[in-house]
């Protein structure tokens, strides 16, 4: 069940969402322009940071009477705090190109049915992971390839520019951030996903405890098949939208943005999608099932069904007028 103020057009609607992506467009020129300032200062901090190690340098070899060279350099190095660095979380999530992900091959890699259940238990219960759709689970967990590390070894580095993503099947290793534990993971844990899902250096170190048993999956295998779910559900959601007869006269352009930015939500029979008086921010075109429109005029009156709406229909269309 659910209450709509219907009213707009489909004119009203397509003017509503050129505006939003214009606004949207005009939002992704500021923060490209706000990236090339940051990257400019950045510059400017290594220059001056080159600057000072050699005035460093210089005054230090000066003062040093017996204790060698390399000495003193090590001395200096570690009494100078790290600058950490920044972790850049990258708009640009891949190098790969949309348009070939359907050619690109995909290994997977045979594992026991314990193995298979480990990793997906692993995945859907790491909270970066848990959302992926099932599918993406099967075929990420089909994709992981063995390997193992001895007791002892760093497994990732901090800092590092990552590109595998691990889970444990065997074994204990220890997590670490500028050399200080952070904790402790054993078997059916993921680490290693910061770097790959945003893009950044590795946020800790982790070192193998014991011998230890991993799966991995490189970072262009797990963004082919990031991708490749993405742009078959934009194709459904493309499919979809041409098949409602209101929106056959949109460009495609303007399907394909609308696809883009569409979501799956699911409501129980009864349920209510929207409440009267309440702020609407959302756009709803229903794929399946049928949802009623009702209205009370009055505190003291029931609620009156104004209509009721099927697949390819919409409602909530003033959350995108504004
Ligand atoms: N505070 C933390 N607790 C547990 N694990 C962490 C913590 N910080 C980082 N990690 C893990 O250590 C990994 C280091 O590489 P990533 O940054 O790719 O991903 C990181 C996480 O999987």
């Amino acid at each position: 069940m659910a209450v709509s103020k219907s009213g707009g057009t489909l004119r009203d609607l397509q003017l509503a969402l050129q505006l939003k992506i214009e606004e949207l467009r005009q939002r992704d020129a500021l923060i490209d322009e706000l990236e090339l300032e940051l990257d400019a200062k950045d510059d400017l901090i290594r220059q001056l940071q080159v600057e000072l190690d050699k005035h460093r340098g210089a005054s230090q070899r000066e003062d040093t009477t017996s204790a060698g060279e390399s000495e003193v350099q090590t001395q200096a190095a570690s009494a100078e705090p790290q600058r950490t660095k920044r972790q850049a979380i990258s708009a640009e999530p891949t190098a790969l190109d949309p348009s070939q992900l359907t050619d690109v091959p995909l290994t997977s890699y045979c594992k026991s049915k314990e193995s298979c259940e480990l990793i997906q238990r692993a995945l859907m219960n790491n909270d970066y992971m848990k959302h992926l759709e099932d599918r993406q689970i099967l075929t990420i967990v089909d994709c992981m390839y063995p390997t193992s590390v001895a007791k002892g070894c760093c497994v990732i580095q901090e800092g590092d520019v990552g590109s595998t993503v691990y889970v444990l099947e065997e074994g204990t290793v220890e997590v670490t951030k500028q050399g200080k534990k952070v904790c402790t993971m054993g078997p059916g844990k993921v680490f290693g996903e910061l770097a790959v899902l945003y893009n950044c250096t590795r946020t800790a170190s982790v070192t193998a405890l014991t011998d230890i048993k991993l799966w991995g999956i490189d970072r262009h295998g797990f963004q082919t098949i990031m991708m490749r779910t993405g742009l078959i559900k934009h194709s459904q959601y493309t499919d979809f939208l041409r098949s409602i007869p209101s929106f056959q006269s949109l460009t495609e352009d303007v399907v394909s943005k609308v696809a883009d930015v569409l979501e799956e939500t699911f409501y129980r029979d009864g349920e209510y999608i929207i409440r009267q008086g309440a702020t609407g921010d959302t756009f709803f075109i229903i794929s399946e099932g049928q949802v009623k429109v009702s209205q009370q005029l009055s505190a003291s009156e029931e609620e009156v069904t104004e209509k009721t709406l099927c697949k390819g229909n919409w409602f909530g269309e003033q959350a995108l007028i504004g």
